[in-house]
């Protein structure tokens, strides 16, 4: 569900129509729904409800501090995978103990910091990682909280390039040696045990995988128990996927696969963590364009929007699908035409959609890509030199900006120029 929807032939943002938005801010614009944001966090929140839970929203998808304000209000804590995310998520008013700290690569600086700050725990995925945090721990004199990210080698059955749970994977730690890394962990200072972790990939459009999954951790911490180790947590990843076009068979709902949680692991009596990303924020935001010319190619039409690779690069590195509206609602029954929507970066990779039937648009038409609000802004970049795109907030008639357009001076003045030059 989500709250762009059409009122009096525009395209509107819960009570605000996005041309409006555009009128303000210029074009090209990430708009968030804060009454998306809210339904999606509050879907998981029922669906989990009868068991001891917490959501840590994985600020990856959406670093927004304003979004992640947003959803701490609610409840939420937070899964962060840098310093700079683990900074954002503090700056948002989280406490320590409701981050987690994920990620392959964690350096001694992080752990230190998040030490220092306070954390919930880390999701460890490796031993050498292991043995880094527990001399950062003995230095300062704490016990770092920990959980073994195990890989369970299931194959998620997504998009190659965000699969994250097979054997061949860099992520986590093989589940066959996660008895004796437990055992290794336990010996170690500085370390406290806390549970078990696995997140299998991202965008799974199916909860067989899940459940795979999470019968193998259900076995493991019989085994881990059965060895002396208390574990009272169990971390499940995020990974839920979201409908990318509405003719598209939905995907399972956070309700569906809470119950699947609770059967498969509601015995073991363990707090639950859950780290989704994508199902709250990506339907809660989209990208706004405007086209800047139509342009008529030797087979085919061009429609050369003010969005790029640089400001939503999913298209480019996933072939991922958007849907596309116009922000004027097209009079039913008016003829669509197939056409190429790019942006103007000098790469054929530039491409959002290929022929992709949209109603007759111009140039100074506007239109909205769909389902933008995770991995949109947090992937972009100012290759070509393009500033970064602007985030709006909208909630219920009114909206804030919640971040800027940068100037191209400021973007400029970033630069330094050595003095031997
Ligand atoms: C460790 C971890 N947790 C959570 C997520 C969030 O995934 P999603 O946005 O698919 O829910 C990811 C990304 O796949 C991740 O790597
Ligand atoms: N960035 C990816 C998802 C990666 C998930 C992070 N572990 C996407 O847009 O679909």
């Amino acid at each position: 569900m989500d709250h762009f929807l059409y009122q009096n032939g525009q395209l509107h943002a819960e009570d605000v129509a996005l041309s409006t938005i555009a009128e303000a801010v210029g074009t090209p614009f990430y708009c968030y729904s804060a009454a998306t944001l809210t339904r999606h966090f509050q879907l998981f929140q029922e669906a989990l409800s009868p068991l001891p839970h917490l959501i840590c929203f994985a600020v990856k998808s959406n670093s927004n501090i304003a979004v992640l304000k947003l959803l701490a209000n609610l409840g939420a804590g937070m899964d962060v995978v840098s310093m700079g995310e683990y900074m954002r998520a503090k700056a948002a008013g989280v406490k320590g103990e409701h981050i987690v700290f994920s990620g392959v690569g964690k350096t001694r600086e992080e752990m230190r910091h998040a030490l220092e700050g306070g954390i919930r725990q880390f999701n460890v995925e490796s031993e050498p990682e292991l043995e880094a945090l527990s001399q950062v721990a003995s230095a300062l004199g704490v016990k770092a909280p920990i959980m073994m990210r195990v890989n369970p080698d299931v194959d998620a059955g997504t998009h190659e390039k965000i699969s994250t749970g097979r054997k061949g994977d860099k992520f986590g730690v093989p589940i066959s040696r996660a008895r004796e890394i437990y055992a290794r962990a336990a010996t170690m200072p500085g370390l406290q045990i806390v549970g078990v972790d696995m997140h299998i990939g991202s965008q799974l459009t199916d909860l067989a995988p899940f459940e795979a999954a999470y019968t193998k951790m259900a076995e493991l911490v019989g085994v881990l128990r059965a060895d002396g180790h208390k574990i009272d947590r169990l971390d499940l990843g995020g990974g839920l996927g979201i409908p990318y076009t509405r003719s598209n068979e939905a995907p399972p709902l956070p309700t569906d696969y809470g119950a699947m949680v609770k059967r498969v692991l509601g015995h073991l009596g363990c707090e639950i963590e859950i780290e989704p990303g994508r199902l709250i924020s990506g339907n809660a935001g989209v990208l706004v364009t405007e086209v800047i010319y139509r342009k008529t190619g030797e087979d085919r039409e061009f429609l050369i929007v003010d969005a790029a690779m640089n400001d939503l690069i999913r298209p480019a590195m996933y072939g991922a699908y958007h849907d596309i509206d116009a922000l004027i609602e097209p009079a039913a029954g008016a003829p669509m035409q197939p056409v190429d929507v790019v942006g103007p970066i000098c790469e054929s990779g530039d491409t959002f959609a290929k022929q992709r039937a949209l109603p007759a648009l111009q140039a100074g038409d506007r239109v909205a890509f769909r389902s933008a609000g995770a991995y949109g802004a947090v992937m972009s970049s100012e290759y070509n030199t393009r500033p970064m795109v602007p985030e709006v907030m909208v909630s219920g008639d009114h909206f804030a900006v919640i971040r800027p357009r940068p100037s191209y001076e400021e973007m400029i003045a970033r630069d330094r120029l050595p003095e031997w030059l």
